[in-house]
């Protein structure tokens, strides 16, 4: 065989409800004992986050807040969590929250130590082997949300403020050292943001599985986690305090970002410049782009499509696939159209130019051209595929 791959699989991830209470071990096992906690200011003072500030207290480390984190991140959010790390003299990052928070908790462990500036390490080109490996400080991360997966990543999605484009922040070195996955945590998500990351971690998985590229093991990964939202994420957003969805939905979310080193496609690189111009969520807007995408895609990915409707117990075809995709869309309350975002067609130039450059637009299965995404959004604009 003269195949050549790069698999990466290292996380130690502490899963099940109540481990919270195992998070200043896992700060000592990661070798921190100042941590920097960042959170976001929709988390900071619920009870779940102040006890977990407590606990780190309580074992006598050295920790204080960050919580200036917005949704859709910035710099500033990063340049400011930099300055009070190194202010507090941290050694460590605690990320605790949705994708937001964990993204912004890690780039700043990443760039605390380092002399470039952090748009060099964009993921483009091999830029983050300029990375100065001794200046990345030690995280752990808890996920709050299950989407992004980030607590499993290599990267960060963080938008420039300039240009208004979401950029991937990687480096290997950035994944945390250890996550806990508690999803006891994650029972006071409402019902709108369950449906919404869940969709994230089902994007993971399904672009990624559909990626070229050879990757079995990733495969492998991605069709359980599609399987883990079909049965779980209706439960999840059903009914919140369902600890067995919510720990399938944190472990889909772990999935679809194991999987997608093998590359994402379409859907993200369109949702990118849709959030970065018009600041909408992200997992929703994946959800809206997704069956355009799918359709899109659908001559490069209709047997593998089709394979995976066989495993969820569909019909193997790729129209079940697709119904399947509208049927959950519905049922988990997210608009079938751009309307939903309140997205007009006014920057569409603009959307196209920066989707066709976007880091994922290489791993979607047919190439993505300006045409070709000026198409998806008029299928997503209209409802019709
Ligand atoms: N690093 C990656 O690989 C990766 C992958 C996909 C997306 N992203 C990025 O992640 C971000 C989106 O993250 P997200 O979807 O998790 O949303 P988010 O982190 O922006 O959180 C959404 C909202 O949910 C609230 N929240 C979070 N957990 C809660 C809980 N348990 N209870 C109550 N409220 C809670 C937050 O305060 C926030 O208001 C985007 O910037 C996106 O681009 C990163
Ligand atoms: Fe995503």
């Amino acid at each position: 065989m003269t195949i050549r791959a790069n698999w990466n699989y290292p996380t130690p991830i502490r899963f099940g409800a109540g481990r919270i209470s195992e998070l200043a071990d896992a700060c000592r096992v990661a070798g921190i004992e100042r941590p920097l906690f960042v959170t976001d200011p929709g988390l900071v003072d619920l009870p779940m986050t102040k006890a977990a500030v407590a606990l780190l207290k309580e074992a006598g480390l050295g920790v204080e807040v960050f919580s200036d984190v917005r949704g859709n991140p910035v710099e500033s959010n990063v340049y400011a969590g930099i300055e009070a790390l190194k202010l507090g003299d941290h050694d460590g990052v605690v990320a605790f929250g949705g994708g937001s928070a964990l993204d912004v908790g890690k780039t700043i462990a990443f760039m605390a130590g380092q002399t470039r500036p952090m748009w060099d390490f964009e993921d483009v080109g091999d830029w983050w082997t300029r990375a100065d490996p001794t200046g990345i400080a030690p995280i752990v991360a808890v996920p709050t949300t299950a989407g992004t997966g980030s607590e499993v990543g290599r990267a960060t999605v963080i938008t420039n403020e300039e240009s208004h484009t979401k950029k991937v922040i990687f480096h290997p070195l950035m994944m945390p050292k250890v996550v806990i996955e508690d999803p006891e945590l994650c029972v006071g998500l409402p019902a709108t943001i369950t449906a919404w990351t869940g969709m994230d971690a089902l994007a993971h998985c399904i672009e990624a599985y559909c990626a070229p590229g050879w990757h079995p093991l990733a495969d492998g990964v991605a069709v359980e986690g599609v399987r883990l939202c079909k049965e779980f994420l209706p439960r999840a957003v059903k009914t919140g305090t369902d600890i067995e969805a919510r720990g399938a939905m944190l472990a889909a979310a772990s999935a679809g970002a194991t999987a997608f080193q093998k590359g994402l496609g379409g859907i993200h690189a369109m949702s990118h410049p849709v959030g970065a111009l018009y600041d909408t969520h992200h997992g929703l807007t994946n959800a809206v782009f997704m069956p355009y995408v799918l359709v899109f895609n659908r001559a490069a990915i209709e047997e593998k499509i089709a394979r995976l409707a066989g495993y969820l117990g569909l019909e193997p075809s790729f129209d079940a696939f697709l119904a399947w995709i509208l049927d959950l869309r519905a049922e988990i309350g997210i608009s079938p159209t751009l309307a939903g975002l309140n997205v007009d067609a006014s920057r569409l130039d603009e959307i196209a130019a920066m989707a066709i450059v976007d880091p994922t637009a290489g791993g979607n299965p047919v190439e993505l051209t300006t045409d070709a995404a000026k198409a998806i959004f008029h299928m997503a604009l209209a409802g019709e595929m």
